[in-house]
């Protein structure tokens, strides 16, 4: 389309639906940035003018494409936490076109395949992301809706671990109009496709009589599913087997390229992936229970990282990047392909700035280096602990030393360090290790960077130390205090979440029942029922309502569970309608929540079910 010039663009400007610049209005919103784009759409970041909230804008890159009502169709009747919520829907008008676009809640975090680059999950992760992805399916399911195009690119998982399945275009429902043409396949992405569409497709051609198309079944779903956890796994797709004789034994294969992949998980994605349908499982949601199921009986083996960590040099900068990218005028008609072409650019640079940050996992380490130490201890913690072990007997002969040569104390006594009372001595893993009888805890350390950590290193381990003794032996010192932080600082709840509380009517001390982590199994029917949970942020689920807040609202939050309770922090809620609100709530009561018995540092058992309570500073 070419808008008029305005009185601050200098000459007419074509704007394409694949890259429309900030600040531009699609009726009441206002784009923020380019995400990203597929084949039929670009997806921006929008504002609403009444709201402030962000939201995820679709627009269509052809005029009236009916993949788009059909994807509204769908997202109406779906109403589930694992499927994108619909919130608005119109068309944009260039010209004598008219674009349609979905406004869709914004997800944030990233997609399957980059969180699992970035996180380095354990199994105990993605099993619990497996399990979110088939509940989501079976909502869909239920309603005789099949997705037809599932794949990492179409799940975002949020930071603290909510799985989306995103883009519901291609999908199928029985009053959805057909988009493909007869004797096709229907609209997905081939390494995903099942071995019966694929040998349906080899055989169409010929079939000339033919005019149905695929029918697809929940089962040729449940392939995807396995097609893309086994990705996740071993970082490629699995062979596709177009014949029941030549089966091979996925699990094995699977393992023997990535022996940390724990037996189970390697099993439900050969049943996943069986040649036939009826071998795979009846449904996503018996798949999601026997997950489930599996996760709340898995041994430590569970917890340790999928991959290796490589810390490589960058191939190219950012500098050199925006160096490639071509500023300068814009010759006639060429606009709308340089504007397209500069906002790829623009995606590029802030990918690859994100790509700095992140470590990057090696997988053919592990490849190479199957697991040598013992199960239930991890290499990176087994490591850490006798780092500290040695730090802190190189201390405690340090202290003896600086006494000695300090003479009695003077001033007021130092006064003992709430560490010395929280460190463990119930694990197994803990008995008998030199560890117990030091002055420092072996729990994990927050996680570096998150904005709710208010945990300061402050602790002071040595009351009286001779100067230079304390430099010579500041490394060994550093090592041992900084695993003495076992629960964070108290802290005042911030004034716009006590308002926004206000508002929804939460008085303080209000408490609901709560499931503590939604990526873990909720059944505690079952007798000596637990989940395990490790420090770092957590999605609690409201059971029933709260004052205003309704059942099913979503908590985020952080653990800590280096003490002898779980402390826990929620600092925003999100409502089923999709709002969001700053809070401030404490897990449990103000001692925060019972740990079970057996529990080791950085495998905490507890109950999935708790309580969270309004407060109005986090003590
Ligand atoms: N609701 C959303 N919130 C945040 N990001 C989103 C949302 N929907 C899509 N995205 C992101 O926008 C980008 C483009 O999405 P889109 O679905 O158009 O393309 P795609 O999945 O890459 O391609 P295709 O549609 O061809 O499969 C992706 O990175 C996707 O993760």
């Amino acid at each position: 389309m070419r808008l008029e010039p305005s009185a601050s663009s200098p000459g007419p400007l074509v704007m394409s639906p694949q890259a429309l610049p900030a600040g531009t209005r699609v009726e009441r919103w206002r784009v923020e940035r380019r995400i990203g784009g597929g084949g039929n759409g670009t997806v921006y970041e929008v504002r609403s003018r009444s709201e402030g909230h962000s939201y995820a804008l679709k627009l269509a890159h052809s005029p009236g494409d009916p993949r788009f009502q059909r994807e509204a169709r769908t997202l109406h009747l779906l109403r589930h936490p694992g499927v994108v919520r619909l919130q608005a829907t119109g068309t944009w008008r260039a010209g004598t076109a008219a674009y349609p676009y979905l406004v869709l809640e914004y997800v944030r975090g990233s997609t399957l395949y980059d969180w699992s680059r970035a996180r380095n999950p354990t199994a105990r992760h993605v099993a619990g992301l497996l399990a979110q992805a088939a509940w989501a399916l079976d909502a869909a399911h239920r309603r005789q809706v099949l997705h037809r195009d599932f794949k990492g690119e179409n799940l975002r998982v949020e930071e603290h671990g909510r799985l989306v399945v995103l883009d519901w275009g291609a999908c199928w429902h029985p009053r959805a109009a057909p988009i493909t043409s007869a004797a096709r396949l229907p609209p997905g992405t081939g390494p995903y496709r099942s071995p019966q569409a694929i040998l349906w497709s080899m055989q169409a051609p010929r079939q000339t009589a033919r005019s149905e198309n695929y029918p697809y079944t929940v089962a040729d779903e449940l392939y995807a599913v396995g097609v893309t956890f086994h990705r996740l796994l071993v970082e490629q797709y699995p062979p596709l087997v177009l014949d029941k004789a030549n089966s091979p034994r996925t699990s094995a294969t699977l393992r023997a390229l990535n022996p940390r992949v724990p037996e189970p998980l390697a099993r439900w994605i050969e049943g996943l992936l069986a040649f036939a349908p009826e071998a795979r499982p009846r449904s996503a949601g018996d798949l999601a229970r026997d997950v489930q199921h599996a996760q709340a009986h898995a041994g430590p083996d569970w917890d340790v990282p999928l991959f290796g960590w490589y810390e490589g040099p960058a191939t190219a900068t950012r500098t050199t990047l925006e160096e490639e990218a071509t500023w300068g005028p814009v010759a006639p008609g060429e606009e709308a392909a340089l504007l397209h072409a500069r906002a790829l650019r623009a995606a590029r640079v802030q990918h690859h700035r994100m790509d700095r940050w992140l470590r990057r996992r090696v997988f053919s380490e592990v490849q190479t280096q199957p697991l040598t130490e013992p199960a239930s201890q991890p290499e990176p913690r087994h490591a850490g602990r006798w780092m500290r072990i040695a730090g802190g007997l190189m201390l405690v002969a340090c202290m003896a030393w600086g006494l000695v040569l300090a003479g009695p104390p003077h001033g007021p006594p130092m006064p003992s360090h709430p560490v010395q009372q929280l460190a463990r001595t119930d694990g197994p893993a803990d008995t008998g290790s030199p560890a117990t009888a030091l002055p420092f805890s072996t729990a994990e350390q927050p996680w570096p960077g998150d904005a709710m950590s208010t945990t300061k290193p402050h602790a002071r381990c040595v009351p009286r130390l001779h100067r230079y003794l304390m430099a010579a032996f500041t490394a060994a010192s550093l090592n041992a205090c900084s695993g003495t932080q076992v629960r964070p600082e108290p802290a005042r709840c911030p004034s716009e979440a006590l308002e926004s509380m206000r508002q929804l009517g939460l008085d303080l001390r209000s408490r609901g029942h709560i499931q503590l982590d939604i990526q873990q199994p909720d059944d505690s029917n079952q007798t000596n029922y637990s989940i395990v949970v490790s420090d770092g942020p957590i999605t609690s689920r409201l059971d029933g309502p709260i004052d205003r807040l309704p059942a099913n609202t979503l908590l985020y939050g952080r653990i800590w569970t280096g003490g002898e309770k779980i402390q826990g922090r929620y600092t925003r809620v999100r409502t089923p309608d999709g709002s969001e609100y700053p809070v401030c709530f404490i897990l449990g009561n103000e001692t925060g929540m019972s740990k079970y018995r057996g529990s080791r540092p950085g495998h905490t058992r507890a109950h999935p079910w708790s309580n969270a309570q309004v407060v109005d500073h986090f003590p």
